[in-house]
């Protein structure tokens, strides 16, 4: 089977996809280890979907490789659906974590642990070179905790904790977040994906 690039500019992320992939027996390289010169693509779309596609379109048709990107975040209910696409930038430009989670704990205080639901979303994209992008997608339902818990994980998963657990992401660790993730719910689809259209295109 052909490389395939995973792009995207987030270290955390490429550990998982890193991870999950070789569980499925499917090999991956980090773009930014190929390419000199990656360069953010700039996320103009409204949606996950337009986000995403974006990235893996414009990735694969700059560098002429097969690309894997993701357009992910987290919805939180009680919020409208906030931070949603702005979650990276949720408290500015400079993508701060630390500051995103303040600013959801803070528009949260108060509000009881039964209105706190919320889930991660992940719009997964494969493209290849002047090729449309296929999608899949996937979620990760659970509640907004009322403090952080943890160090594992990256983003918001000190304050998210998924249904079905007692702990927040960033205390379960790598292996259980890696088996119930948004972003594991994705890449499964898209690996069937994958492997149908290696079997079509020989
Ligand atoms: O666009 P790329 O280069 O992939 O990197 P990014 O960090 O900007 O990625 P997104 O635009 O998809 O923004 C996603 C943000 O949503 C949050 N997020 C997404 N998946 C997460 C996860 O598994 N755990 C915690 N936070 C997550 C986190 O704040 C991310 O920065
Ligand atoms: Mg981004």
């Amino acid at each position: 089977m052909k490389t395939i690039y995973v792009a995207t500019t987030n270290k955390g992320k490429i550990k998982e996809f890193e991870q999950i992939l070789s569980a499925l027996s499917i090999k991956v390289e980090s773009l930014q280890d190929h390419v000199s010169n990656m360069e953010d693509v700039e996320e103009t779309g409204d949606t996950f979907e337009e986000n995403a596609i974006l990235k893996a379109e414009t990735y694969a048709k700059r560098h002429q490789v097969p690309v894997l990107a993701d357009d992910s975040g987290l919805e939180v209910n009680a919020l409208d659906g906030e931070p949603g696409v702005y979650s990276a930038r949720y408290a500015g430009e400079d993508k701060n974590d630390q500051a995103n989670i303040d600013k959801v704990l803070n528009k949260l205080k108060g509000v009881e642990i039964d209105q706190r639901q919320g889930a991660f979303v992940c719009v997964m994209a494969y493209a290849e070179p002047g090729d449309k992008a296929v999608l899949t997608e996937g979620k990760c339902h659970g509640v907004i905790t009322e403090t952080r818990q943890g160090h594992d994980g990256f983003g918001y998963d000190p304050i998210f904790q998924p249904n079905g657990y007692e702990q927040t992401l960033a205390e379960l660790g790598a292996q259980v977040k890696n088996e119930i993730s948004h972003r594991r719910h994705a890449l499964n689809e898209m690996v069937q994906i994958l492997s149908e259209k290696v079997k079509v295109e020989g």
